[in-house]
Order: C-alpha cells, then structure tokens, then sequence
C-alpha cells in the first residue's frame, strides 16, 4: 500500500474500511470527517454544533500526526444545503482556520453519510523529517 495508515486514539468511528488519515510523504490525507465524535450515535443539535464536532475531529486526527490546524493546506466542504448553512459553516470555519487561509472548496451535495449536514477533507502537510 502507499504511505502509512493513520487511526487516531479519539478520533470517530470509521463509517466503512478507511484509515482516519493516510500520510504520503510530508502529505497528510485526511478522510472525509463529519460531527460525530468517537462512540456518539446521536447527531449534534444545531448545524453549529456539527460544525464544530467536525473541526473537534479534525483536530484530534492532526494532534495524532503530529500537527495542528497551522499544517492544513486544502479544506473541501461538502453541505447539504448552502442556501441555509452556508454563513454559520462560514463564521466557525474562521474561527478555527480564519488565520491560516488554506486553499478552500465548497459544494452542495444531496445527501451525506449518517444523516449529517456537514463533512470537510482535508490535506494537511507534515514538516520535513
Ligand atoms: O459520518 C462521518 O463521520 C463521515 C463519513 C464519511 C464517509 O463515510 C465517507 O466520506 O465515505
């Protein structure tokens, strides 16, 4: 296989055969996350709160590489409806990468795993070993 398989301790349960992360190189893959933190079942109640299980994902999936929010080069956001969620997905997105400015993608999609509203991929870049 290619590169190294990440599984973060915390990180949330995989919804089907897929590492939390693979690392190629100085690139870290990340799978697409979505806001259901490691053995919760129950969707968060807001999009807000989503949005933000999904940055707490992310954040323990960089902490078990070695890296923080400061390492993310491309963020693809995947929402299942712009026209309502767009604003809040924007304004908690600054908070947790509104000074890092990474490359940035986001789209609409009819539907997400699990019943969730929101799910971002990320490509993190590891410093040289
Ligand atoms: O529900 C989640 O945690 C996110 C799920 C993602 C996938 O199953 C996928 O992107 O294939």
């Amino acid at each position: 296989m290619n590169g190294t398989e990440l599984m973060a301790d915390g990180g949330p349960d995989p919804v089907a055969a897929y590492p939390h992360a693979r690392r190629v190189g100085n690139f870290l893959f990340i799978s697409g996350l979505g806001p259901h933190k490691r053995g919760e079942r129950e969707l968060p109640a807001t999009f807000a709160d989503e949005v933000h299980g999904v940055f707490y994902n992310l954040k323990v999936i960089l902490e078990a590489a070695g890296l923080g929010l400061e390492n993310v080069v491309d963020v693809t956001g995947f929402l299942t409806d712009l026209e309502t969620d767009f604003a809040t997905y924007n304004a908690i997105y600054a908070e947790y990468l509104g000074q890092i400015r990474p490359a940035r993608t986001t789209i609409q999609v009819s539907a997400l795993p699990r019943g969730i509203h929101v799910e971002i991929k990320v490509l993190a870049v590891c410093p040289a070993d």
